[in-house]
């Protein structure tokens, strides 16, 4: 048989002439096969794309859409949306097309499977306000940008050498406030307030070694924690503007002039540190304390990493100025990190007080790992799993962002054999997921023990689709090395130093107000009472 008759069908380009001709001739078989295969998959999926429908969703009404029907608390209506349409339904907001996703497999399709087309973000107009044109970590789109001040931020500052290192100052701050709570017994607290106040003081003596010192600086950490919490709404606002851009100059709820002025005020909060880190001065709200510990290995506060670092800040192909991006850095540390971290405090102390017999285990565990002759240390946050399971319950129960922060693919793709058409916003409707009961037990009581059965099941990684209070994926949280330790060495240090109790009168709920972080609708207040052996544990530095 000629060698031509062995090509058979073949064309005579791809016959092999010589024995030792068989070798390229499979490679260029193969890569025939190849390409022929990936252009069929590539046509699937432009097909399918074209083909597979929108997801299902509520009817609106013309121009506007569903927007008249939305309310202002929308994780509950997002919710009880979900009970509707299933697990995965748009919402036409004006121009704007929204897709909530509602179930855990097809959350894993967005986080997982196709996180890199979703791993944008479409800031709305209260965002790019507030964060110096979204220049900050959360709300910039994925680009070198992004990567860049992520990669800083997380290999900097997150890192656990970094971290341990500056375990004295986060100690520092928890002591001189239970200090400050021993010298005003029976006096009722503001639970978020104080928590806040610690964070604050945390998260800044970490940045560059000051910190808010005395009754001016209280007051101004309750001022502080107001323009947060107005900040938070206006984050999470539905604006008019939003959804109809060419309505945009009319301000109709005038979210952006609020907007403009909260980041005003934040603004003149934030710049003292800054020009302190590049020129020296300083005033005297912030005090700096001289031979402080700093966080990492060059002995260097983060504000002076920065801004000795040659790092490439080019954000689609203009420079951004380092002041600029500094700025917008810190807006995602000192008001994003601790803002989130005190409501949790809140959350988890207002849950401990509504269930007495939860209450009086966290103390018993306290009492047997940390001693009553002895303060609470970062080294024993490990052994107190029944607290630790407490406060998972507590994320399940009243995630800080319920929606996540919403993400916008880079191209039109399909999820759950639904179209998600490229630039339209997807949100993740985990404050849903958290209490479905196909997925949880009794979801609505609050049971820590859920999360002692199986300790490993759950954690805060994200790989676990039923359960992501921090998101998962290239967008998860970039803080959650330091919420991790912060949030329980805070309410383990409050627990073990104080009994608490309401005031007389007092009444306590679990309501709460939708914003960027859903927080309690009312403050939680309780009274303090020393319960260690001896009063010079208080004052211990
Ligand atoms: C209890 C505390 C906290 C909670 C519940 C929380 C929650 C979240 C959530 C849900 C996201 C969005 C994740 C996603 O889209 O998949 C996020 C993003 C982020 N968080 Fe946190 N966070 C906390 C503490 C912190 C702290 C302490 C910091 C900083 C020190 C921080 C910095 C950030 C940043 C920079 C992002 C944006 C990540 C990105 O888009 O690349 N967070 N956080």
């Amino acid at each position: 048989m000629s060698s031509a008759d062995s090509g058979g069908a073949w064309p005579w380009s791809w016959l092999a002439k010589e024995a030792n001709d068989a070798i390229p001739r499979a490679t260029a078989t193969l890569l025939v096969i190849a390409i022929a295969v990936l252009t069929f998959f590539s046509l699937l999926r432009r097909r399918n794309h074209t083909t597979a429908p929108l997801p299902p969703g509520p009817r609106g009404v013309p121009f506007f859409g569903y927007l008249p029907f939305l309310g202002t608390d929308l994780h509950r209506k997002f919710a009880a949306l979900a009970e509707t349409y299933g697990p995965i339904y748009k919402l036409q907001l004006g121009s704007k097309l929204y897709i909530v996703v509602n179930s855990p497999s097809l959350a894993k399709e967005i986080v997982r499977d196709q996180d890199m087309t979703f791993a944008n973000r479409d800031p709305n107009i209260a965002d790019v306000i507030g964060t110096y044109g979204a220049r900050d970590i959360v709300f910039s789109s994925q680009s070198p940008y992004w990567r860049n001040l992520r990669k800083l931020f997380v290999r900097q500052l997150m890192s656990n050498t970094s971290l341990d290192a500056c375990y004295g100052l986060r100690r520092q701050e928890v002591r001189k406030a239970l200090c400050d709570l021993y010298r005003k017994p029976g006096v009722p607290v503001d639970i978020g307030e104080l928590a806040l106040l610690i964070l604050v003081n945390m998260v800044m003596a970490m940045l560059w070694g000051g910190t808010l010192q005395g009754d001016k600086g209280e007051a101004m950490v309750s001022e502080f924690r107001k323009v947060v919490a107005k900040y938070m709404v206006l984050l999470g606002s539905a604006n008019v503007s939003d959804f109809f851009p060419a309505l945009a100059w009319l301000d109709l709820q005038g979210v952006e002039r609020e907007m403009k002025s909260v980041h005003q005020w934040l603004d003149s909060f934030i710049q003292p540190i800054i020009d302190w880190a590049t020129k020296g001065t300083t005033n005297d709200l912030f005090k700096q304390k001289e031979g402080e510990p700093k966080c990492n290995e060059q002995k260097k506060d983060f504000l002076h990493i920065f801004l000795d670092m040659e790092i490439n800040l080019e954000d689609n192909q203009s420079p951004v100025d380092k002041n600029v991006a500094l700025k917008a850095i810190l807006v995602d540390i000192v008001i994003g990190g601790t803002d989130t971290t005190a409501t949790m405090v809140e959350w988890v102390m207002a849950e401990l007080l509504q269930n007495r017999n939860v209450m009086d285990k966290v103390i018993h565990e306290l009492t047997e790992v940390v001693g009553e002759d002895e303060m609470v240390e970062e080294h024993h946050l490990p052994k107190l799993k029944y607290l630790n399971a407490v406060i998972k319950e507590a994320f399940r129960l009243h995630p800080a962002g319920p929606l996540l922060v919403p993400r916008t693919p880079n191209a039109s793709c399909v999820v759950g054999g639904y179209l998600i058409p490229k630039g339209s916003n997807v949100f993740l409707n985990m404050g849903y997921i958290h209490r479905d009961p196909k997925i949880w037990d009794k979801p609505s009581e609050f049971r820590p023990e859920r999360f002692l059965e199986d300790p490993s099941k759950y954690d805060f990684s994200g790989n676990n689709f039923t359960y992501m209070p921090f998101g998962s994926g290239r967008r998860m949280c970039a803080g959650l090395a330091l919420a991790e330790r912060m949030l329980p060495y805070v309410l383990a240090s409050l627990l073990h130093s104080f009994e608490w109790k309401l005031p007389p009168g007092f009444e306590l709920d679990l309501l709460d107000k939708f914003g960027f972080v859903v927080k309690k609708m009312n403050p939680l207040v309780a009274i303090p009472r020393p319960r260690l052996s001896a009063p010079e544990l208080y004052m211990s530095g």
